[in-house]
Order: C-alpha cells, then structure tokens, then sequence
C-alpha cells in the first residue's frame, strides 16, 4: 500500500459498463488510481482498454455503474462541467499524432493558447520548460518531419502536459517505437508524473517497460479485470492470463486462433 492509498482515490471506476450498441464491451469494472501513481491498462487487442480510457477522459459515457473523477461523477457532468473536468486532463491518444505544419515549439504551445489567456511572453517560457523537461528544448523550432518517431513521442509528451494537467491519460505510448526511445518515453511519462504532482493511467501492451515504471497493473480481457497488481505481485503471479502476457506467450487463455472450426472438418471439401 502506497502512501496516497490512504486518501480517496483520483479516479474510481465502480461496477462499470459500457456498450457499443447492443454490443457491451465493459462488464463490471472495477478500478481506482490514487494520487500520484502511474497506473497502466493491459490486455489483448480489443479487450476494451481504450475504452475504458475514454469513459476516464470524459469522451464517453457508462452505460452503467460510475467513473469519479475527484470525486466527481464524469457521466452526469454536465458541458460545462466536463469540459472543467478535461481542462485538467492530459491526453496522448494512440499514435499522439502532432499538427505536421506547426513548429514543435508551436505544437506544444497550442494547448496553452487554445485554453489560456497567458500573454506571449509567459507562454514562451513555458513551452521551453515542457520541451527542456523532454530533453528537446534545442528542436523547438524543428518541424515534425524533421524529427525521428522517438523525438515527436517526446514532442507530445511535452504537449500533453502543457497544461500541468492532474491526471494523464496515454493511450499506447511506446507503439511503434525502437527499444531505446521506448525506455526513454517509459523514464519521462515517470519523471513527468512526479514532476507535476499528477497521476497517470496507460493503456499499453508493452509489459516489460510498464513493469519497469508503473505503481501498478490491471489486465483487462473481455471486458473485465481479470488480475491486477504491482509490479513485484505481476512478476510473481501464477495467474494464467498474467503468465501468458509476461513472458509473451503465443498462445494461452488469450488464443492465438480467432475462434474457428476445427481445420479436420474443412479440409479436403473444397472450404475456404
Ligand atoms: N466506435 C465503436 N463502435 C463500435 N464498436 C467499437 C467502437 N470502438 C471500439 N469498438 C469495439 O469495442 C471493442 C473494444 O475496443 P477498444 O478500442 O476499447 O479495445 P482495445 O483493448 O483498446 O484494443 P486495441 O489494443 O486493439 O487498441 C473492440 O472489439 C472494438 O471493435
């Protein structure tokens, strides 16, 4: 138990669930994330952790249960409300894409011109202080296609947490990245966090990295939570599913098959 667990936590999922449709992708969720920890979302593709993201971030709504966020109930905000709510929300949503016709000082800067009213001067400042927080305050006048996968990872970083947000939500942050810029981007969404006093939810696959940074780990698989812990409890669990994600295993509780009858029966009948 962390210090910051005895408080109530930042973020509180109880019994949530949420369809697409007539399609239900989250079945009960359980989830808190206490002040000042980095908390990373793993699971198969299509397991519903970005989802669960979103029902964080506000973009949607349960269909039942309750997300609280500060102890506010994120589906009954209302506009207003929830746009407060955001304002204090980092976001980096799959492949963080920057704005390629803006500088990497102008991207980094946009959230604070869009949202704030801070004169030039400060705004500078404080997009130098984002950037050199990321190691690139010498690419500020760089554009993204001069800048390599692992740079404009870090670029958005910076412009996530522009706005010294308390809580940020990533979503896949090392995808696509080589090994070395993967440990560098995990030590920043770290030091970032601690940094700004804030708390962090990933949704990521990489287990290895996440292991190495986060204060602790929920699997989602079909829309539940089906093991959770920190990272010492992860690396010694027996669990199945755990085991399977840990040690990359191709095959486990989550099948390598997509579901599908038996090869036997269709061979030789002309079935494709
Ligand atoms: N807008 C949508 N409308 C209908 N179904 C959707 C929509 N978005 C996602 N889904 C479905 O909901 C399920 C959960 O999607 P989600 O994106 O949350 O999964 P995920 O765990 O983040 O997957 P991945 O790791 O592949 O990004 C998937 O089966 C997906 O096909």
């Amino acid at each position: 138990m962390t210090p910051s667990s005895t408080q109530a936590p930042l973020v509180s999922l109880r019994d949530v669930r949420f369809a697409y449709g007539e399609r239900e992708v989250l079945r009960g969720i359980d989830l808190d994330v206490h002040r000042g920890q980095v908390v990373a979302i793993m699971g198969g593709s299509g397991c519903g952790k970005t989802t669960l993201l979103r029902l964080i971030g506000g973009q949607i709504r349960a269909t039942g249960g309750r997300v609280e966020v500060e102890g506010q109930n994120v589906g009954e905000l209302g506009n207003a409300a929830l746009y407060a709510l955001r304002r204090r929300m980092g976001m980096l949503f799959q492949f963080g894409a920057l704005f390629t016709d803006m500088s990497v000082f102008d991207n980094v800067a946009f959230p604070l011109r869009e949202h704030t009213e801070l004169p030039s001067g400060l705004i500078s400042d404080l997009v130098l202080m984002k950037l050199q927080a990321v190691g690139l305050r010498g690419a500020a006048a760089l554009m993204p296609s001069e800048l390599s996968g692992g740079m404009a990872r870090r670029v958005a970083l910076a412009r996530a947490v522009a706005l010294d947000p308390m809580l940020v939500l990533y979503d896949e942050p090392f995808a696509g990245l080589d090994p070395i810029s993967l440990g560098i981007v995990g030590q920043l969404i770290r030091r970032l966090n601690d940094a700004l006093g804030a708390s962090t939810v990933m949704v990521t696959h990489d287990v290895n990295e996440s292991l190495e940074i986060v204060d602790y780990v929920y699997f989602v698989s079909e829309g539940r939570i089906v093991a959770q812990g920190t990272p010492e409890e992860i690396r010694a669990s027996e669990h199945p599913f755990v085991h399977q994600f840990v040690n990359a295993e191709a095959d486990g509780p989550v099948p390598f098959h997509y579901p599908a009858a038996p090869m036997s029966s269709l061979l030789d009948r002309g079935v494709r």
